[in-house]
């Protein structure tokens, strides 16, 4: 059990700021933490991992981290931290960034096979490419079998293909090691298909925290689809109106009469929903 009760002053985007959070976190869940740019997160995880004085109390399995008396160091804390950028030490190959951590051959070997790395094991860091980079860090990251696994952002930067990959070896591995893990992601798609509860911060505070479904679907009351998007054209094709709408990585048009297009600008956050279609779900 991971038990949090931190406060820090932050300079937000419009004044200071109070990141005041509470939080038990059970070991094994995985957690997904989410909210709008300057909200605390990333903070907040630096603190967990010892990086950033807080003032408050962690204690992790009955052991303190930071209190009154005690803060521990970075290296004291059970931690592996994976960031967007992979933070690689340039001058060594894959398996000896590995074994720098912990000279454990075993352990790097499977990690490596469990991420498809094995073939690049030798290679420096310079001659692979950002999924790759970031497979090797997610690995380094559990070399020493911490107890908690902070993640932030860490596959921001991939392409969807190269992500979604990741995605699965970072299930697999929080699974095989039974670690908890928090997440820092905006991608509902990611977070649904990893996480077992959703935290969402707003200046500094927990202002959600549930299980995905409660917290990213929307489609309750009558709607059965529900999209959140950005209005990027309106064009007329003969005699009707089709909005160009883009949601996530794709591209959707929906047909919209003229007295619609009146409360509609270019560039607006919009939100699509529909109430009674049978939709035709391919593989
Ligand atoms: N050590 C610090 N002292 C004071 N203010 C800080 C400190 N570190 C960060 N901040 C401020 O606190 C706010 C929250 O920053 P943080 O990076 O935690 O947000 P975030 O939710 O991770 O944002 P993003 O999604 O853009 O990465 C920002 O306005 C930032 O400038």
């Amino acid at each position: 059990m991971v038990n949090i009760d931190i406060t820090k002053q932050l300079q937000g985007a419009s004044g200071d700021m109070n990141l005041d959070v509470k939080l038990h976190i059970k070991q094994g869940e995985f957690v997904a933490l989410s909210g709008k740019s300057g909200s605390g997160k990333t903070t907040l995880l630096r603190i967990l991992a010892g990086l950033e004085q807080a003032s408050g109390e962690i204690s992790v399995d009955e052991k303190i981290w930071l209190d009154r008396k005690n803060n521990l160091a970075p290296q004291q804390r059970e931690i592996g931290f994976v960031f967007q950028d992979y933070a690689l030490f340039e001058n060594m190959s894959v398996e000896e960034n590995l074994l720098f951590v912990n000279k454990d051959k075993t352990l790097a070997e499977h990690l490596l096979e469990v991420t498809e790395l094995t073939e690049l094991k030798n290679r420096l860091p310079h001659k692979l490419s950002g999924g790759q980079k970031q497979r090797v860090a997610l690995c380094r990251s559990l070399m020493n079998r911490p107890k908690i696994l902070l993640l932030d952002e860490p596959l921001s930067a991939l392409d969807p293909a190269m992500r979604t990959k990741l995605q699965n070896e970072i299930l697999t591995l929080h699974k095989e090691f039974n670690i908890t893990t928090i997440m820092v992601s905006h991608d509902p798609s990611e977070i649904y298909r990893l996480s077992s509860r959703v935290i969402v911060l707003n200046e500094g505070k927990v202002i959600n925290d549930g299980s995905p479904k409660e917290i990213l679907l929307k489609t309750t009351g009558s709607a059965k689809f529900s999209f959140d998007g950005e209005l990027l054209d309106i064009i007329k094709v003969d005699v009707i109106n089709i909005a160009i709408i883009s949601i996530g990585q794709q591209l959707v048009e929906v047909v919209v009469s003229d007295e619609e297009i009146k409360n509609l600008t270019i560039g607006q956050a919009i939100n699509v929903s529909t109430k009674a279609f049978t939709p035709i779900i391919k593989a």
